[in-house]
C-alpha cells in the first residue's frame, strides 16, 4: 500500500494550558502507532532547568538566530515571550515522504503557516478559567512572578483573539490530562495511517 502523506499537527493555546505535557505523554503513549514525532524548534531564551538541548529545543545565540533568518531558515518565527522562537522550514520537505509532525506554536505563527500552507491541522488547548493557568505557571515555579503576569496578559489576548476569529480545527479542554490525551489521539488517529492496523 502506498504510504500516504504526512499531516502537520499545529497545537497552540495559551501559556501554562499543558501544551507541553499533553503533547509529550501523547507521544510517549502512542508514537509507536503512528509515522509522528514532535518539531524541535529554536529559541534564543535560557532553557528551563528540565529542558534538553536538542530535545525541547534547539537553543542557539541571538546572532546565529538571525543569521538563520536572514538565509529563510524559519517557516515562521516570532518574539512575543521575551525571545525569539523559530520553526525550521526543512520540516515541510519531510510531510510527502509519509512523515508526521506535531508542532507547538503560538496563535500568531500557527496563522503564519496556515496561510502558506491551509492543509495543516490546527489543535487548540483551553482550559476553563483563567485562574487554572495562573495557579498552573506559578506552580511549575520556571517563570519570575514578572514573566508569570507577563504570560497572563498575553493568555488573554490570545483567548480573545481565537474567541473573536476562531481559527482551529480542533478543541481540547485539559482539565483532566488523560481525557486530553485520549483527544488529542482521536484527532490523530482521524488523519494518519494506524501502523498496527495497516499491517494487519
Ligand atoms: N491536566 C492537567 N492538570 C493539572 N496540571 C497540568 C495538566 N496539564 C499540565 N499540567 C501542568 O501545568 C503546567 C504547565 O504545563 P505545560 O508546561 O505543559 O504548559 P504549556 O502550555 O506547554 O506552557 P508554556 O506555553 O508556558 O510552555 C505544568 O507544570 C504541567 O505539569
Amino acid at each position: 500500500m502506498e504510504k500516504q502523506h504526512g499531516k502537520l499537527f499545529i497545537v497552540s493555546g495559551p501559556s501554562g494550558v499543558g501544551k507541553t505535557t499533553v503533547v509529550t505523554q501523547f507521544l510517549d503513549q502512542h508514537r509507536h502507532l503512528f509515522d509522528i514525532d514532535r518539531v524541535v524548534t529554536f529559541t534564543t531564551k535560557q532553557p528551563r532547568s528540565t529542558e534538553v538541548h536538542g530535545v525541547d529545543y534547539h537553543f542557539v545565540a541571538q546572532h546565529d538566530f538571525d543569521a538563520k533568518a536572514q538565509e529563510g531558515f524559519f517557516l515562521e518565527k516570532s518574539g512575543e515571550y521575551g525571545a525569539s522562537y523559530g520553526t525550521p522550514i526543512h520540516i515541510m520537505y519531510e510531510l510527502p515522504r509519509g512523515s508526521s509532525k506535531i508542532l507547538v506554536i503560538d496563535r500568531v505563527g500557527a496563522a503564519q503557516i496556515m496561510q502558506k500552507h491551509p492543509d495543516v491541522v490546527l489543535v487548540w488547548i483551553e482550559v476553563s478559567s483563567l485562574s487554572v493557568l495562573a495557579d498552573r505557571l506559578s506552580k511549575r515555579s520556571t517563570e519570575s512572578v514578572e514573566q508569570v503576569k507577563h504570560r497572563l496578559q498575553l493568555a488573554e489576548k490570545e483567548i480573545q483573539a481565537e474567541k473573536n476569529a476562531p481559527m482551529y480545527h480542533h478543541y481540547i479542554e485539559n482539565d483532566k490530562l488523560d481525557n486530553a490525551i485520549t483527544k488529542l489521539f482521536d484527532i490523530v488517529a482521524s488523519y494518519c495511517d494506524n501502523k498496527t492496523t495497516l499491517n494487519m
